[in-house]
């Protein structure tokens, strides 16, 4: 008999597809301590968690027959990825399942600020009948400016053109095209914060959008500004909202999401022009259905080793393929990786060239490893097999696969080219050993370089004093360097710097760096 735990009230109807296996025995958990879950989950094949159930590192550890975790819902955040990938334990989730109750508290949110409805209603069960304190603005020919156009922030945006809004959106990795299917015009994040009366925000937490709206952002934007977070607490850096709100700066916040969950101390709930939810998003009876319905389809699938659509850690792909191309896929989602912060400008064709003995294997789980490695940082959802060629066409970009016998003197080559629309870049690598990656080639410039941690990345004109003047700079931080890397083609031509370092080059330091002569562009770049 096969178990599974399921934890956090998933909703029960949605359990069915796991009921009606015979050989899979359903019990349902009540909150438990991190100890507890460890106890416990020694005798668990499957587990099922919301946002509650935190499942750390020792939760993964202790477990003994786990073969599948399930996250009813999108963020993956309360789950140890790298402990699960690291076990062999395949983390799936359910993306589409909460998109319109996410989008419909969006809305609701944005009406209950331009309203005042939850403090007018506080109000009316104290007893008073106050009508002057409460006059809101209407939505109708407003701005409202929307921070990520994916799933929730197009459907977001429909709506509010329903309500006869101008929209306009700031989402580097959707294509123009994309936008203008949706009627919404593209524009700079400064100008979403400069010209917009109402604000929300539906990108994933990354690092780089962690506290992204912070007092700088709130400067740019207009006095009298209102916002809404229904995505991930941290976007916004809530100190600098609490400032804002006491200012008037921001006439109006609504959170459904904290940086620290659960959270009833928030400074942010004494102020009167403050709404939130406890994390309600995604808390509809047809949501949670939907979703307790398609994380039990995965995890039927996953326990009987089927093909699993959404899976967030480790590929769904038949055994033989894995085996043949498996020790290559590390190098191709770091090849993605390195173009996708090398690359500039809206990317729209990704071009993978395989040569020598790869070029006779089933490369494909290779080409959605680099598209993986290429849109993982950027999108919330699971870039899996299955999804990846459809996820890059929705935002407009193309994927092409070839095979070309020429490797350049290696056993094998993959080589990654990106076109954006300003920019075509291509990055090659190989396996030295057949297990150590390297990136031998940027641009047709040779180099040897082990991706991995933080990497320089300095074009620059051959000539003498530009090494020794990059390297003190990056000295006077005492940040050691662990290796380097020219690649020129001609002497005194354009030439090629990576330099590996023990912790990231500080941004003022790359802006000394951009400075010195001959310099031609500097970027760090994390793998
Ligand atoms: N409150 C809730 O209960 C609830 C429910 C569902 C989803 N969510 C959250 O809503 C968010 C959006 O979910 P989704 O399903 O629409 O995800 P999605 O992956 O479909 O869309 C995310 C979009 O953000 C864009 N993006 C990524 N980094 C960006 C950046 N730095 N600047 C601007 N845009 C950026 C991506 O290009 C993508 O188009 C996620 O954070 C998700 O966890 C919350
Ligand atoms: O399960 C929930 O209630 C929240 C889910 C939501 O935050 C998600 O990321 O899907």
């Amino acid at each position: 008999m096969l178990k599974v735990l399921v934890m956090d009230g998933v909703s029960e109807e949605g359990l069915v597809p796991l009921r009606r296996e015979e050989d899979i025995e359903v019990v349902i958990g009540q909150k438990m301590t991190e100890d507890d879950l460890v106890q416990v989950i020694p005798e668990y094949d499957a587990l099922i968690v919301r946002s509650a159930t935190k499942v750390t590192r020792r939760v993964v550890e202790a477990a003994q027959n786990l073969k599948v975790i399930g996250r009813a819902g999108v963020g993956v955040d309360n789950i140890d990825l790298e402990a699960a990938t690291t076990r062999g334990i395949l983390v799936v989730n359910a993306p589409d399942g909460n998109t319109i109750a996410a989008t419909e508290h969006t809305i609701a949110m944005m009406l209950a600020l331009a309203r005042n409805i939850p403090q007018a209603v506080a109000r009316l069960k104290e007893g008073v009948w106050d009508k002057k304190a409460f006059i809101g603005v209407e939505l109708r020919d407003k701005t409202l400016g929307i921070i990520g156009l994916g799933r929730i922030g197009s459907a977001v945006a429909k709506r509010a053109q329903a309500l006869e809004m101008n929209v306009i959106a700031y989402d580097p990795f959707i294509n123009e095209e994309k936008a203008a299917s949706l009627a919404v015009e593209l524009v700079a994040l400064e100008d979403v914060y400069r010209r917009s009366d109402f604000i929300t925000v539906h990108l994933p937490k990354t690092k780089e959008s962690y506290h992204m709206i912070g007092d700088e952002a709130f400067a740019l934007m207009k006095d009298g500004v209102r916002i809404i977070n229904c995505a991930r607490g941290g976007i916004i850096d809530e100190e600098a909202l609490y400032r804002a709100l006491v200012s008037g700066k921001v006439a109006g916040a609504a959170l459904d999401v904290f940086e620290k969950e659960p959270n009833t101390e928030s400074p942010l709930l004494s102020l009167p022009n403050f709404i939130a939810t406890p994390h309600l998003g995604a808390s509809t009876r047809e949501a949670q259905l939907n979703v307790a319905v398609d994380v039990s389809g995965e995890i039927v699938a996953a326990l009987r080793g089927k093909l699993v659509k959404n899976t967030v850690n480790i590929p769904s792909i038949s055994p033989q393929v894995l085996s043949a191309v498996r020790p290559y896929l590390g190098l191709a989602e770091k090849l993605g990786k390195l173009q996708a912060q090398l690359v500039t400008g809206r990317i729209r064709k990704i071009e993978v060239v395989y040569s020598g003995e790869l070029a006779r294997q089933e490369v494909s789980p290779l080409t959605t490893a680099v598209v993986k490695g290429l849109l993982d940082p950027i999108l919330q959802e699971t870039v899996n097999f299955v999804n990846a060629p459809v996820l890059a066409k929705n935002r407009g970009i193309q994927v092409f696969q070839a095979v070309d016998g020429e490797a350049e003197g290696y056993a094998s080559l993959i080589t990654v080219k990106v076109y954006s629309d300003k920019a075509e870049k291509s990055v090659a690598g190989t396996l030295f050993g057949k297990q150590d990656p390297r990136v031998v080639m940027i641009d047709g410039y040779r180099i040897d370089v082990d991706p991995s941690g933080h990497i320089l990345y300095v074009p620059h004109i051959d000539k003498p004093r530009i090494i020794g003047p990059v390297g003190l700079l990056i000295g006077k931080h005492d940040i050691n360097i662990a290796a380097m890397q020219v690649g020129r083609k001609e002497i005194g031509g354009k030439a090629i710097m990576m330099l590996s370092v023990d912790a990231p080059v500080p941004e003022e330091t790359l802006g000394e760096i951009a400075q010195v002569d001959g310099v031609l562009d500097v970027k760090m770049v994390h793998l």
